[in-house]
């Protein structure tokens, strides 16, 4: 029997968590912990993500800012609010939504929050201290730390003698997420677009991890039986069935098809993307415990 990981429910015992943590840093420290969100713009769907990213901050009893900037605002802008947030002692989160309108450069941003309140592990001092195994010293990108969390649930922590194979090559997703499957004793093959014969590489994968933008491009035959895998992918299809101009979301991966062969496989939605947000709430709550001087909890 295949294996349905079921992301919302492992993302809710990471939420637990998470109130937990905050309310006896709250309690013994009378720290509250803080999280500000950026989003500029109106791109309805970044506002989705957003205000559910917001909703899930108060819920863990954090103080939860939202900053919203107009469409038109400029990179100086930006700038200003990013350091106006840095220097703020009540806020230990920034998050800053990706991806900004096209007018503004995202990196030069992102490179001036501070590492310990860049809890999208997105700095490059966060993500040098993945790439050098300091695990614990740093933030890790959300999105790759909770498919980790995933995989965990399947194969435990040591992923000794197992292929894994991330399809995808980001910065946001396909290097930390090899990067923490290798430092899990995993043998790890970043494949991409200039992955040749890609289908008999996956088949190789007893962690299969699809992270590409395509819908539903991983296939049946690409997925060696037994094997766990993980889609990070979202996207909106048009879905003529549910009435005319609806959508909905797919995966990169063929789930009924692969699910058929697959030994564990996450759904879209409902697998890797509820695990993101608790992933944010959990570093959020452990930049405020190390601000505090106090051991971080692990999630
Ligand atoms: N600085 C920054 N950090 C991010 O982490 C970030 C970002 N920018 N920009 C956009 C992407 C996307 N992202 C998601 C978070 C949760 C779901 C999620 O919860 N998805 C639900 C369904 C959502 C729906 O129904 O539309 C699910 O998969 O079950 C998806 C996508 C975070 N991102």
């Amino acid at each position: 029997m295949t294996t349905i990981i079921d992301g919302k429910q492992v993302a809710a015992s990471v939420i637990d968590a998470v109130k937990s943590a905050a309310r006896e840093l709250e309690q013994d420290a009378g720290v509250k912990t803080g999280l500000a969100v950026v989003i500029v713009g109106d791109d309805p769907a970044s506002h989705a993500y957003v205000s559910s990213k917001s909703r899930m901050a108060k819920e863990c009893g954090f103080t939860s800012i939202q900053h919203t900037l107009p469409e038109e605002t400029t990179q100086e802008e930006l700038a200003a609010l990013v350091q106006t947030l840095n220097a703020d002692d009540t806020i230990h989160g920034i998050l800053v939504q990706l991806p900004l309108p096209k007018h503004l450069n995202s990196e030069p941003i992102i490179q001036s929050i501070l590492p310990e309140k860049d809890v999208d592990g997105l700095h490059v001092v966060n993500a040098g201290k993945l790439a050098t195994g300091d695990l614990d010293g740093g933030l890790i990108s959300c999105t790759p730390a909770g498919a980790m969390v995933l995989v965990r649930g399947i194969h435990g922590d040591d992923l000794s003698g197992l292929n894994a194979v991330v399809i995808g090559r980001s910065n946001l997703f396909g290097k930390p997420m090899a990067a923490l499957l290798v430092n899990a004793n995993a043998t790890v093959t970043t494949a991409h677009s200039r992955t040749k014969d890609l289908a008999a590489v996956c088949r190789n994968a007893d962690i299969l991890v699809a992270a590409v933008g395509r819908p539903e491009m991983v296939k049946a035959d690409w997925v060696k039986p037994g094997a766990t895998v993980i889609d990070v992918g979202i996207n909106r299809v048009l879905a003529p069935e549910k009435g005319e101009g609806k959508s909905r979301l797919v995966g990169d991966v063929a789930f009924e098809e692969c699910a058929k062969v697959a030994g564990a496989i996450t759904p879209v939605p409902g697998g890797v993307g509820p695990m993101t947000i608790a992933m944010l709430m959990a570093n959020t709550v452990i930049a405020a415990y190390r601000k505090s001087g106090r051991k971080a909890p692990k999630f």
